[in-house]
C-alpha cells in the first residue's frame, strides 16, 4: 500500500463478509489450534509439534491466499486493512510468546517485537480518523521474514540439523531489525496523516 492509499479512508469498502475477509477470520481460528498443539507437544519435539507447524503453515497460506485474492478480485475493504494485521499479530504473538515460554527464543526479543506490534496496533486507532493506515511493503516484508524465522524455530529438526537452532535465531534477528525499522516508518506516516487531518 502506499502513502496516498493509507491516507485515503475511501479507498476499501465497508462490506465484511467477502472471501479474503473470511480467510483472515479463519488465521484467528487458527490461533488457538496452533497455541494447543505447540503446548501438548511442551518441547518433546513429537506429532504434536508436527500438528503445529501444519496449523502454522495452513495459518500462514491463508494470509497469502487473502492478501491474492482480496488484490487480483478488487476486495480490498477497510475492515481487511485492519483485520489482516491484528490476525498476523495474533499468530505471530503466540508463536513467539510460546516459544520463549518453552525457553526456545530469548524473552527479550519477544518482547521488543510484540511492543512494536501492539504499539503500532493501536497507534492505527489512535489515527483512524484521520485515515486508515494499511501495512507497508517493509510491514508486509517484516512479517514474511518473522514467519520463516519462526517456522525454522517449530520445525521439530534440530535433532537432525543442530545448526536450524542458529539459522532460526539469526533470521529473527533480521526480522527484529527491519521490525523496529518498519514501526519508526509507521509512527512517521501517522504523524503525517494526523498533520494532514488537522489541516483538512
Ligand atoms: O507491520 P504491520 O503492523 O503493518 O503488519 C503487516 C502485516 O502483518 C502484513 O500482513
Amino acid at each position: 500500500m502506499t502513502t496516498s492509499e493509507a491516507s485515503n479512508t475511501g479507498s476499501g469498502s465497508s462490506g465484511i463478509w467477502n472471501l479474503p475477509n473470511i480467510l483472515t477470520m479463519l488465521r484467528i481460528v487458527l490461533v488457538p489450534f496452533f497455541v494447543w498443539f505447540l503446548l501438548a507437544d511442551n518441547s518433546h519435539h513429537g506429532i504434536w509439534r508436527w500438528a503445529a507447524v501444519l496449523a502454522f503453515a495452513a495459518a500462514i497460506y491463508t494470509d497469502k491466499l487473502d492478501g491474492d485474492i482480496a488484490r487480483s478480485r478488487n476486495l480490498i475493504t477497510n475492515f481487511g486493512k485492519i483485520a489482516d494485521p491484528i490476525a498476523d499479530k495474533l499468530l505471530i504473538g503466540s508463536a513467539l510468546v510460546l516459544l520463549s515460554a518453552l525457553g526456545e527464543l530469548p524473552w527479550w526479543i519477544t518482547i521488543l517485537i510484540l511492543v512494536r506490534e501492539w504499539g503500532i496496533t493501536a497507534l492505527r486507532f489512535v489515527v483512524i480518523r484521520y485515515g486508515v493506515m494499511p501495512a507497508s511493503r517493509g510491514g508486509k516484508l517484516k512479517t514474511v521474514i518473522q514467519t520463516v524465522a519462526i517456522f525454522i524455530y517449530i520445525l521439530p529438526l534440530d535433532s537432525f540439523a543442530p545448526w536450524l537452532v542458529i539459522v532460526a535465531f539469526w533470521v529473527m534477528i533480521v526480522a527484529l531489525a527491519i521490525t523496529v525499522w518498519t514501526g519508526v516508518e509507521y509512527v512517521i506516516e501517522a504523524i503525517k496523516l494526523r498533520t494532514a487531518g488537522s489541516r483538512a
